[in-house]
């Protein structure tokens, strides 16, 4: 058996809340220890400046590439990472003796048919600040997951499946699992026994309703539900809104945060809607695009197991239930963690880069062979 180490994963995800910070003991197959985890939340201005380095990202065709506010942002979103370690390595001292890192940085742009994937973050600028606050020789961080994928004609995403299978593996649940990743996008992963995980993105989860409380109420998320709850879904809008051809892709295939928006846009958007209708709508809207994936896969799933934000909108969780049929429950009903589980996963990928495990598979990104990827800034300095 290899060796079981300490690793922190690092995600700034699609919602723009914040970075998540999460520790685990793993070899990269198993999870012996699920460690602390902690979300270090981005103000106002951080919030801002990631959204208009989304907006002058949209352009790009060269990865490194920094126009507009990009640099700034890539550089702000650096510091915001070595600020969280710091107050994570304060409150759990004990785990400065950490082995890998994994920094997942912020997507800005995702067009995996042009085999372009953009994540900002300065992996060898955050490799040093690390090394100040872990004392030398300091931990290997492993950065870039996303880009050997994508260069090989991969959709880059999901990278979780490979953490979701090790952690369905040790549940006593028989029949196919669904594990439901409700970020600002939704992905799923599709485990059967041993057969390699299928995934893929399924459309939005709370990037629309976030877009949209915040343009009628300026509060970032409708908390719990609450609006959603307290609107009526308008059913021809949802018909309207899944008309979109990535619904009938098969799995594998991954989406832009903000592949959506012009879309939903250019169908008449929700302005007619009250804010409750509107939140109901877009909530209704998530439960039905993880609904339609299902004909596309093997078997009927036996049990959904939801993670991410919206595994703390009741609401959300309802009308998945409703609308597939599928038993839903939370990741915290089965021992994890809603808020830490996608930073685990990238813990668990970067000590897999670190083995040259695969981390991506033909059937959750498209690849001919499975995968490793990564760029590994060493303690010493070296890339
Ligand atoms: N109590 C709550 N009620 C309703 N929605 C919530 C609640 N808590 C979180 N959310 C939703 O979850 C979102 C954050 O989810 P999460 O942190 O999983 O996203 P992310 O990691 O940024 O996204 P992705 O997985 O797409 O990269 C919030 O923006 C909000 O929409
Ligand atoms: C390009 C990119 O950053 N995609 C994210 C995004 O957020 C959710 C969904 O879209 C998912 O495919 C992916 O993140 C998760 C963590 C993944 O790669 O598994």
């Amino acid at each position: 058996m290899a060796k079981t180490v300490k690793a922190i994963g690092l995600m700034s995800g699609t919602s723009l809340d914040g970075v998540d910070v999460a520790l685990i003991e793993t070899d990269g197959e198993t999870v012996a220890v699920f460690g602390p985890g902690r979300t270090y939340p981005y103000d106002a201005a951080d919030r801002a400046l990631l959204a208009r380095a989304l907006e002058d990202a949209r352009g790009l065709a060269d990865r490194l590439a920094r126009p507009g506010v990009l640099g700034q942002a890539e550089q702000r979103l650096t510091v915001r990472h070595e600020e969280a370690l710091a107050a994570f390595f304060h409150a759990f001292p004990q785990h400065r003796d950490v082995s890998v890192v994994g920094f997942h940085g912020q997507t800005v742009l995702h067009r995996p048919e042009m085999r372009l994937t953009v994540q900002i973050g300065d992996g060898p600028a955050l490799a040093r600040g690390l090394r100040a606050l872990t004392g030398p020789p300091g931990p290997a961080l492993v950065h870039d997951l996303r880009a050997a994928d994508v260069a090989a004609g991969g959709q880059g995403a999901p990278l979780v499946p490979v953490y979701h299978q090790a952690l369905v593996r040790s549940l006593p649940q028989a029949g196919p699992v669904l594990v439901l990743n409700l970020g600002g996008v939704a992905n799923i992963t599709y485990l059967d026994g041993d057969a390699d995980p299928i995934a893929c993105d399924t459309g939005p989860a709370n990037a629309l309703i976030d877009d949209f409380m915040t343009a009628r109420t300026g509060a970032p998320i409708d908390r719990d539900g609450a609006a959603a709850a307290a609107g009526r879904v308008d059913e021809a809008a949802i018909a309207r809104l899944l008309d979109h051809p990535f619904f009938a892709l098969r799995p594998p295939k991954s989406l832009d945060r903000n592949a959506f928006r012009d879309w939903v846009a250019a169908r008449g958007g929700l302005d007619g809607l009250s804010t409750e209708d509107g939140a109901a709508t877009l909530t209704a809207l998530t439960a039905a695009t993880v609904g339609a994936v299902l004909a596309h896969l093997p078997r009927r799933p036996a049990l959904a197991i939801a993670a991410g934000g919206g595994a703390h909108n009741p609401t959300l969780l309802a009308m998945l239930a409703a609308r597939t049929g599928i038993r839903v429950l939370t990741a915290e009903d089965v021992g994890w963690s809603s808020d830490a589980l996608e930073a685990q996963a990238f813990a668990f990928l970067a000590v897999r880069a670190l083995r040259g495990l695969p981390i991506s598979f033909p059937t959750t990104t498209g690849i001919a062979r499975a995968l490793t990827g990564g760029v590994i800034a060493l303690p010493n300095g070296a890339q």
